[in-house]
């Protein structure tokens, strides 16, 4: 998936700019760990080693996705570009449709987030622990291990397994994670060259989404490990905001929207995770089954 959507950057930027563009491939801790992504600490595994080689000057820019990268920023780098964003949902995958997975079903993920909401609108599954690539995950399937696993929409597209899709969840069922289906692009602040050149793949209206989103996760202080789910668009000029911080047992949720200007996307995201806090958000996030 990583090399997928690097090299759709590179095209996209070759395209745009005339530039020839080398990929590095680069393995991180978490493509290599077993451990549940909850456990190894969560908040940059997919991205702490791409960054050590921008700042050792090894790679020029490096490409993330935009889910996986810490909301904290990291000193000397800057986020030069959020492309124009993909699909943003969950998808299940495997031969039905949530409601009529049979009862009792087991259903992979290990996303506490995908957890608590599954929970909520299917208490009667077993959920099952997971981790590992998207093939293998869907593997897991095909061999009977599970009944069926949730995926981000946009990963399944990368790497052509849109086939395994039973039901793309909406938002009103299932929040995404805080930037799923977008891509960052960063690279070193000392390098104004360079972030002129990736601005031309920007895309303001996903950028407006997407720092609302991660603004709320930024204000309650959770990695991508946190149960928290958001979704913003912009529609006629309006961004729209939903964000839920759900208890993982999927006993209790807290759902909550706000809207406003595009450029006053952090602020939106501000005021409602102090929305969600008020109502008791943290102490959701701090239980554990
Ligand atoms: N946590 C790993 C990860 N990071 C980005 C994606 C998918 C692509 C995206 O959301 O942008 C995935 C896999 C998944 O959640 O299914």
């Amino acid at each position: 998936m990583a090399m997928t959507q690097s090299q759709g950057v590179a095209d996209a930027l070759t395209q745009r700019t005339g530039h020839a563009v080398e990929l590095v491939g680069v393995t991180t801790h978490g493509d290599v760990s077993k451990a549940l992504l909850a456990q190894i600490g969560g908040t940059g595994v997919f991205v702490n080693e791409l960054r050590d080689k921008l700042l050792a000057g090894e790679v020029d820019f490096a490409v993330h996705s935009l889910k996986d990268l810490p909301t904290y920023p990291a000193p000397g780098i800057v986020l030069a570009a959020t492309p124009a964003r993909d699909d943003p949902r969950d998808a299940l995958c495997g031969p039905a449709k949530l409601a009529d997975l049979p009862h009792g079903a087991r259903v992979g993920t290990g996303s506490p987030r995908r957890v608590a909401q599954l929970r909520a609108l299917r208490p009667d599954l077993e959920v099952v622990p997971i981790r590992g690539n998207a093939p293998t995950r869907l593997g897991k399937v095909t061999d009977g291990e599970l009944d069926a696993v949730v995926l981000a929409h946009a990963g399944l597209r990368r790497i052509g397994r849109l086939d395994a899709v039973a039901e793309v969840f909406d938002p009103d069922q299932m929040l995404p994670a805080p930037g799923q289906g977008s891509l960052a692009l960063e690279c070193r602040a000392d390098r104004p060259d360079l972030v002129e050149l990736l601005g031309v793949l920007d895309d303001p209206m996903t950028r407006a989404s997407v720092t609302a989103e991660r603004t709320v996760l930024n204000v309650l202080e959770g990695g991508c490990s946190a149960p928290v789910g958001t979704y913003a668009a912009e529609v006629d000029e309006t961004l729209h905001l939903t964000a839920t911080v759900a208890a993982y047992d999927g006993s209790r949720q807290i759902r909550m929207s706000a809207s406003g200007h595009p450029d006053m996307a952090e602020q939106i995201g501000r005021e409602l995770a102090d929305r969600l806090l008020a109502q008791g958000a943290d102490q959701l996030m701090g239980e554990r089954d």
